[in-house]
């Protein structure tokens, strides 16, 4: 690997995330066990392609539905990507609302779950504790369970965790507009620390003004698609007078334009993304590769899965009344 192969710290190949919509759940029952295709397909992401260099902090704009927590949450592992290829360079921690804590443990236990998870030492976890308590702000309410936190009390906890484990690439998504603006101040200046030590930092706000000052560059994803990825001040331009012109709709046709580019995402195709591959240069066999399906929500592995344990569970029963009677005198 040369050097600037290692400064990549994010490599995204044209991924795509499928979710199949049912019109109620007796149909999502069917689809899961008899195989029914009754579902529309929804593509919240439309092939995002994109590098992203140690340093970098990127803001992600998109008007709300348009993509964004459905790429962090394929970045940060939480779901797969349907297709398409991603390559992470270093740990990574996200910082979310509500984002990975056990409800019904306290504080402290989900602060040491999370330690170990990272595969600190009882010792390691110990030493560190205080600090993450302090910077959580939670006083006595560190030996709560966290199902008795407010939204903001969890937001800090799941900050002061996150932040302490000292990821590669940190993930923030929304999580600074729920606590109080004491600990919002203290959080930027945490975020800053990670700026200046070179970490790469991904950061989902509605808040304009916040991206503009702490990123060096924009991802502008706007219905499953990349509409603009590049210099901070100039993307963040582009998108703002998108949503000016969109406010200056009259209802029906915001709505009409909506609903028409939502229809986009549920026609699409892999085939078409792979001809636009090979249109951007891609050969035919790259561009098929990475338009192959990794995974698909819904029906085939569950259905398969459900439809063997069904089986597996009668023949139980069977075999249990045969054995059980052969027992009778
Ligand atoms: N599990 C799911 N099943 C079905 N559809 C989903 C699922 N998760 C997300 N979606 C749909 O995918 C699209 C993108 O959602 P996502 O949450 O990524 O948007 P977002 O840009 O983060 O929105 P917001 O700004 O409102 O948080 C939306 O239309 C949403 O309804």
């Amino acid at each position: 690997m040369t050097k600037s192969d290692q400064d990549i710290m994010v490599q995204a190949e044209a991924i795509t995330k499928n979710f199949q919509l049912y019109a109620n759940q007796t149909e999502k029952l069917k689809s899961t066990f008899l195989g029914n295709q009754s579902e529309t397909n929804f593509w919240a992401l439309r092939g995002l392609s994109f590098e992203v260099k140690r340093g970098e902090v990127i803001g992600i704009v998109g008007t709300n539905g348009s993509g964004k927590s459905t790429l962090l949450n394929i970045l940060s592992g939480v779901i797969p990507q349907t297709s398409g290829k991603l390559k992470l360079n270093g740990s990574i921690g996200v910082v979310a609302i509500n984002e990975g804590l056990n409800w019904e443990l306290t504080g402290r236990e989900n602060i040491r779950i999370k330690q170990l998870m990272m595969g600190k030492s009882n010792k390691e976890i110990t030493a560190v504790m205080p600090s993450i308590i302090d910077f959580a702000e939670l006083g006595e309410f560190i030996d709560q369970p966290v199902k008795d936190y407010s939204n903001g009390m969890r937001a800090k906890l799941g900050f002061s965790i996150v932040t302490h484990n000292n990821p590669d690439i940190l993930i923030i998504d929304e999580a600074l507009s729920v606590g109080d603006s004491n600990f919002s101040k203290k959080a930027l200046g945490k975020i800053r620390e990670f700026i200046a030590e070179n970490k790469t930092i991904f950061f989902v706000s509605h808040d304009l003004d916040q991206v503009r000052e702490f990123t060096t560059k924009v991802m502008w994803v706007q219905y499953g698609e990349m509409r603009a990825f590049g210099p901070t001040q100039a993307v963040a331009d582009e998108y703002q007078k998108f949503t000016q012109d969109l406010d200056k709709l009259d209802e029906a046709n915001r709505d009409k334009y909506v609903e028409k580019q939502k229809q986009g995402q549920q026609i699409f195709t892999l085939e078409q993304l792979q001809d636009r591959l090979v249109q951007q240069g891609k050969n035919f066999d790259q561009a098929r590769n990475l338009t192959a399906i990794r995974s698909f929500e819904g029906f085939s592995a569950i259905s398969l899965y459900s439809t063997l344990i069904i089986i597996f569970g009668l023949m139980a029963i069977v075999i249990y009344f045969y054995l059980t009677k052969g027992q009778q005198p």
